[in-house]
């Protein structure tokens, strides 16, 4: 049934409960966004306060030939800085690249009854869940796309689990991402002295998910947001963005831009992928890399997919800064925790940007 846009619990319920979606929402020709989803200006995206980061992408071909060291050193120095970079020649085909974007939209676009079984609560499998906000029942107002995640254990349960429609696609994307992942984790890895070793780095990833995430053309995209303010919790995540944009970055003090800029946008690079740096990330380097906050922004003209591969430790892992650098520092920065305790904590808040690393901090 359509919603009365003007009373928030219809809203709700048709967005979130029934899984109609924004999609359902903007089909059934909304003009302008529902009081739901107006965001208080501080979680809004000024775009007069955004600066687009000009850097070109990281080439990573030449991490394998006689242009390693000035490779690394890129990767460091981003990582070290904004948290955030784009790479090409990173190994994953370009062909995938393209059929991951449609596949998004063809999910998005497939009636509601066949995206609305993986609502959380019906979900056939734990592995898979579609929604829309991240945690709406906590948010002060809702975000603006829809969303499937899925958790990777090994091939034949995604396989088995992830939509019959995406599964092939999905799993060839995160299988050619991972090997970049871990290049690229032993280049940061190695950096700050530790010897990197597979099984280590089997433990540090042995978790992954993948989402494909929609975000419907937005009419009112100035009050709206698509993502609000966070930061990715595992250790490194890939990201392939459409040509649309509206991914910008949160700037820091330390970072000390133009004065006046908030945020940075990562701009579409045709073929690039995104990457960034995730608070585990963080805590291991005893905090030398950054876990930068992020959000996207909508957009009025045109919808946009972006296809996330988060990756991070298996939930026992202990993580603590390691040692080499806690001797270098001289001081740990960050406390042990196990990492199934850090997502557990974030996964019962409302997105609010780093906040969730405080967790990690010396009470
Ligand atoms: O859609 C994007 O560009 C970013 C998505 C994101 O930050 C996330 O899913 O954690
Ligand atoms: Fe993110």
């Amino acid at each position: 049934m359509a919603p009365n846009l003007d009373d928030a619990k219809s809203v709700f319920e048709f967005v979130v409960k029934e899984g109609n979606g924004i999609k359902g929402l903007v089909d059934s020709g909304l003009s302008k966004v529902p009081a739901v989803y107006v965001q208080p200006p501080n979680e809004r995206i000024d775009k007069e306060n955004a600066i687009k980061l000009e850097l070109p992408p990281i080439d990573l071909s030449k991490l394998d030939g006689p242009g390693h060291d000035a490779v690394a050193e890129q990767i460091v120095r981003a990582a070290e800085t904004v948290g955030f970079f784009q790479v090409v020649n990173h190994g994953v085909p370009l062909h995938l690249l393209e059929s991951l974007k449609d596949t998004a939209h063809k999910f998005f676009g497939l009636p509601l009854e066949r995206k609305a079984v993986y609502l959380a609560p019906v979900s056939p499998s734990p592995l898979v869940t579609y929604g829309t906000s991240y945690l709406p029942e906590k948010e002060k107002a809702l975000g603006w796309k829809g969303y499937i995640l899925m958790q990777y254990t090994d091939d034949d349960q995604a396989l088995q689990h992830w939509p019959e429609e995406i599964n092939g696609v999905l799993l060839e994307y995160m299988k050619s991402s991972i090997v970049m992942v871990k290049k690229l984790l032993r280049v940061l890895l190695e950096n700050i002295g530790v010897k990197f070793d597979d099984s280590m780095i089997d433990v540090l990833i042995g978790k992954k998910m993948v989402a494909m995430i929609f975000y419907p053309t937005c009419p009112n995209p100035d009050v709206t947001i698509g993502i609000g303010r966070h930061s990715d919790i595992g250790m490194l995540t890939v990201l392939l963005q459409d040509e649309v944009g509206g991914l910008y970055v949160k700037i820091e003090e330390a970072m000390k831009y133009e004065k006046k800029a908030e945020w940075i946008e990562i701009p579409p690079i045709p073929d690039a992928l995104v990457i960034n740096v995730a608070d585990m990330l963080q805590v291991l380097s005893n905090g030398k890399y950054k876990s930068a906050e992020h959000a996207v922004r909508n957009t009025s003209t045109k919808s946009r997919v972006s296809l996330p591969i988060f990756t991070m430790p298996i939930e026992t892992t202990k993580i603590a800064p390691l040692p080499q650098v806690v001797e270098k520092d001289g001081i740990a920065n960050y406390r042990e925790f196990p990492f199934g305790d850090y997502m557990n904590n974030v996964f019962t808040n409302a997105l609010d940007g780093k906040k969730s690393l405080d967790f990690a901090k010396f009470s």
